[in-house]
């Protein structure tokens, strides 16, 4: 079966001026299955987000290739790549940020914009928010949220457009540790529905519910 996500060879090396290029992964391999759930850990600076900016094709390896249900994102143009991303990453990003003016039901249509599927999209932004337990706050402008609150909403952002994989950034971070436990449950059930996740975490109990993790140094 071909997986949802795959990491093969993969090098990031960031150029330092005056300094050896920093290193945070060299032929590092990662297979992610439909409805799998993979964990990045290692300590603040490890490189956990720079690994998940480029499995979501944000930015390109140093060397080796990132593939999205067997197709590899080598060679295809920004473009291509965004149109791709589109319909097969949510991302969620560190902090749940959403925009300000906007209410959460706004900000979850917000990947939606250019498509022409408003009533569909917004009818499935409604029973996201709901599901994610946030439908009474769908109104509510992100300042009267709470912080678990946003990050649901953001969650909700993230699934909007039927992603096959969501990729998320310490969603639990800065979180108390009821909200954080919904929001580990809440991934859980996304990989029983066939989505996979792949998650940077310092959560240890986020750690432990992945089937799969790996620790950078
Ligand atoms: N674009 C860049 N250019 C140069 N160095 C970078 C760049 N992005 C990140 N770094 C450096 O790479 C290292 C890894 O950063 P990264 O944000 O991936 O770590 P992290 O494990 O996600 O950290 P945290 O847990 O604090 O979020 C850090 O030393 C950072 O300063």
């Amino acid at each position: 079966m071909v997986s949802a996500l795959q990491l093969a060879g993969l090098s990031i090396r960031y150029d330092r001026a005056g300094a050896e290029p920093l290193s945070i992964v060299e032929d590092y391999n990662l297979d992610l299955p439909a409805g799998g759930m993979h964990c990045l850990a290692g300590r603040s600076g490890s490189g956990k987000t720079s690994i998940l900016r480029v499995a979501a094709g944000l930015v390109p390896p140093t060397a080796g290739e990132v593939l999205w249900g067997g197709e590899s994102l080598r060679g295809l143009k920004d473009d291509a790549v965004t149109l791709k991303r589109r319909g097969y990453i949510g991302y969620l990003d560190q902090g749940g940020v959403l925009v300000p003016g906007l209410t959460a039901l706004e900000n979850v249509l917000l990947p939606a914009v250019p498509t022409r599927e408003t009533k569909k999209v917004t009818a499935l932004a409604i029973s996201l928010l709901d599901r994610l337990g946030v439908g009474g706050r769908a109104g509510h402008y992100p300042e009267k949220l709470s912080g678990g609150e946003r990050q649901r909403v953001a969650l909700a952002r993230a699934l909007v457009l039927r992603p096959r994989v969501v990729m998320a950034d310490e969603p639990t971070a800065s979180l108390d540790r009821a909200s954080a436990d919904s929001v580990i449950e809440i991934l859980k059930a996304l990989t029983s529905s066939g989505i996979s996740v792949l998650v940077a975490a310092h959560d240890q109990k986020l750690i432990d519910a992945a089937d799969t993790r790996t620790l950078l140094a």
